[in-house]
């Protein structure tokens, strides 16, 4: 029952339907009433000699009656009721996905993809049979147990009545005590369920690399592995299930033999005629189906509950980046200063980054270089606000981007990463993500810009050409250049290239960096990069190591002094050299 508790507000919403699917449930269940009362009549009149034609054609009339009206009043019912959860679903997908998209990274990282999708699937269906399926079986099982009891009682014998009855509070004990198992053996079924969706999402999103590795028969096991415990598990919630409805059968049986022995002795005193036995039996039978509602109901009521705390816990996770009541609602322009004392990742002991500190001019460039995972990425993560737990302050135009309204805020910056994610929709459609209001024109202009323009054109459709999945269908360097494009499109205050021409030669470099320096006179850039010819004209350059600054300056002040910029730099050069010496004598 506290699965009905905890979905009091629904049901407070969607009162009239409910209140007029039960209504309709009653109607049924009362005619339900009638044909055993007038079988049992008609089979009276037989054994007396006492049936005439008349009353055996006003008999089938009744019956096509009640046949009719149930037809209609049960449509009625299951559209006010099955509607009804219909509702309650997209209500909480709805909930759920605009929760998603407001999550932080925090968030993300704690929660892996296959559970989100699991909870997202499996546990909103779980919810929504307890507004259909649980609501139906928990009212009509008492609507027509109580009104056939009451047939039972009033049209027959109420001692009869409670004699075959005997046998149902065994029921309703081992409906209880099997539901609490049911309970716990589905949340554990969730839970496998959610492993392996993660298994299966991984091993398609990773297919390459197993392949390559030659993995495959590995991951193969392994993935057979979690299915049988998957499988082991959900055997047990079907046997708790498969325990319910045999029970239920063997009760009923129990009640027709008591019916027969002791109904047969009523007629022969005659307490009851044979015609009444008969009623009695059809309404014995008329009970299967309550019974059957009831253990369907303890096993609805236990998934949707189990569902319910899942989904409920994550919708009541708060993102720890939210809007201020007095958040700024305008676009960041004007100079960047970060000024950053330290930073540790959630969960982390060492911090990725330590006194960072600079301030970017509007129309400046700032170069980001230094050894792997050294923290450039981490450094534009808080510049995104993908974190916000930081000692220091971050500001734009001389306010703290804390206090930007996000909807303001990140409209005004544009990121590219090194891996962009492409949506599988068409080329146009993809650079036109973040703007879906600019003209064919802009994106032909924003194309030009990232040096993509040419490539397009030598695709099947050019700009309407599908680009498949993630990308699929384009090479790493083009994925790399549209999604600049993409970032170009929103003209934004702060441009942030983390690594984001790794895949194209140095001469297409070479183009989009000068494309981009015309193009963005008065706006900011912050380039991330491992080949320093992204970064050489910068007007200052951070040279990072273990998320310390261990060199700053232009490209000309940090190869007057040696150090790790001066050594790659060189070390770039000549490798720079070797290569065009090997395609020369390729050629
Ligand atoms: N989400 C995260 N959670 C915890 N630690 C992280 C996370 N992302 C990065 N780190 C850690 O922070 C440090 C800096 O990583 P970062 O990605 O910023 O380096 P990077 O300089 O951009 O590296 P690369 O050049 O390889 O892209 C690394 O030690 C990394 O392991």
């Amino acid at each position: 029952m506290t699965i009905f508790r905890k979905l009091a507000w629904f049901f407070k919403l969607e009162k009239w339907n409910y209140l007029i699917g039960v209504l309709f449930l009653v109607l049924v269940a009362v005619l339900n009433v009638v044909p055993p009362k007038l079988i049992g009549n008609l089979v009276q009149e037989i054994s007396t000699g006492k049936l005439t034609a008349v009353s055996l054609v006003v008999t089938l009339i009744l019956l096509s009656a009640v046949g009719i009206l149930q037809y209609l009043f049960r449509y009625v019912w299951r559209a006010r009721i099955f509607g009804g959860a219909a509702r309650l679903e997209k209500t909480l997908r709805s909930r759920l996905f605009n929760h998603y998209m407001q999550m932080d990274q925090t968030f993300y990282q704690e929660h892996r993809t296959g559970d989100l999708m699991a909870h997202a699937t499996n546990d909103l269906q779980a919810i929504q049979q307890v507004a259909g399926s649980g609501i139906l079986s928990f009212a009509d099982s008492i609507i027509t147990g109580v009104t056939t009891i009451l047939a039972m009682m009033t049209l027959v014998d109420w001692r009869l009545t409670l004699l075959a009855m005997i046998p149902f509070p065994i029921l309703a004990i081992s409906a209880g005590y099997l539901g609490t198992k049911i309970h716990i053996a589905f949340r554990k079924s969730q839970a496998a369920f959610s492993r392996l969706n993660n298994k299966t999402q991984e091993s398609i999103m990773g297919i390459k690399v197993i392949k390559s590795l030659g993995q495959d028969e590995e991951d193969i096991q392994d993935f057979e592995k979690l299915v049988d415990q998957t499988i082991k598990i959900n055997r047990r919630v079907n046997m708790l299930d498969a325990l319910f409805n045999p029970m239920t059968t063997i009760l009923i049986g129990v009640s027709y033999m008591i019916t027969l022995v002791l109904g047969g002795s009523f007629v022969v005193h005659g307490v009851i005629n044979i015609g009444q036995l008969v009623s009695f039996i059809s309404y014995i039978t008329m009970l299967i189906w309550p019974m059957f509602a009831i253990g369907n109901l303890f096993n609805i009521m236990e998934r949707g509950n189990a569902s319910y705390d899942r989904v409920n816990l994550l919708l009541h996770a708060r993102s720890s980046i939210i809007d201020d009541k007095h958040a700024v609602k305008k676009r960041a322009t004007g100079d960047l200063k970060f000024d950053v004392d330290t930073f540790t990742y959630p969960g982390d002991k060492q911090s990725s980054l330590e006194n960072v500190h600079f301030t970017l001019p509007a129309g400046h460039t700032i170069g980001l270089v230094g050894r792997v995972g050294t923290g450039k990425s981490t450094l534009m993560k808080l510049i995104l606000r993908e974190f916000d737990d930081y000692q220091g302050a971050i500001t734009v135009g001389g306010i703290n981007i804390k206090d930007y309204a996000l909807n303001s805020y990140l409209p005004s910056l544009g990121y590219v990463p090194e891996e962009s994610f492409l949506f599988s929709d068409t080329i146009k459609n993809n650079i036109k993500f973040g703007d879906f209001l600019a003209t064919d024109q802009e994106v032909e202009e924003a194309a030009k810009k990232s040096d993509l323009y040419d490539d397009i054109l030598d695709q099947p459709e050019q700009f309407d050409t599908e680009v498949g999945e993630q990308g699929v269908s384009l090479s790493g360097g083009q994925r790399q250049r549209l999604a600049i494009a993409r970032a170009l499109i929103i003209k934004p205050e702060v441009l942030l290239l983390d690594d984001a021409l790794s895949a194209v030669d140095g001469e297409t470099e070479h183009e989009i960096l000068q494309e981009l320096r015309q193009e963005r006179k008065d706006k900011t850039t912050i380039i991330a990069a491992h080949r320093l010819s992204s970064v050489m004209n910068a007007d200052e350059i951070l040279v990072l190591d273990a998320g310390h600054v261990i060199q700053r300056g232009t490209h000309q002040q940090l190869m007057s002094q040696s150090g790790w910029y001066q050594d790659m730099f060189h070390r770039q050069q000549m490798e720079t050299k070797i290569e065009k010496e090997g395609e020369l004598s390729a050629e």
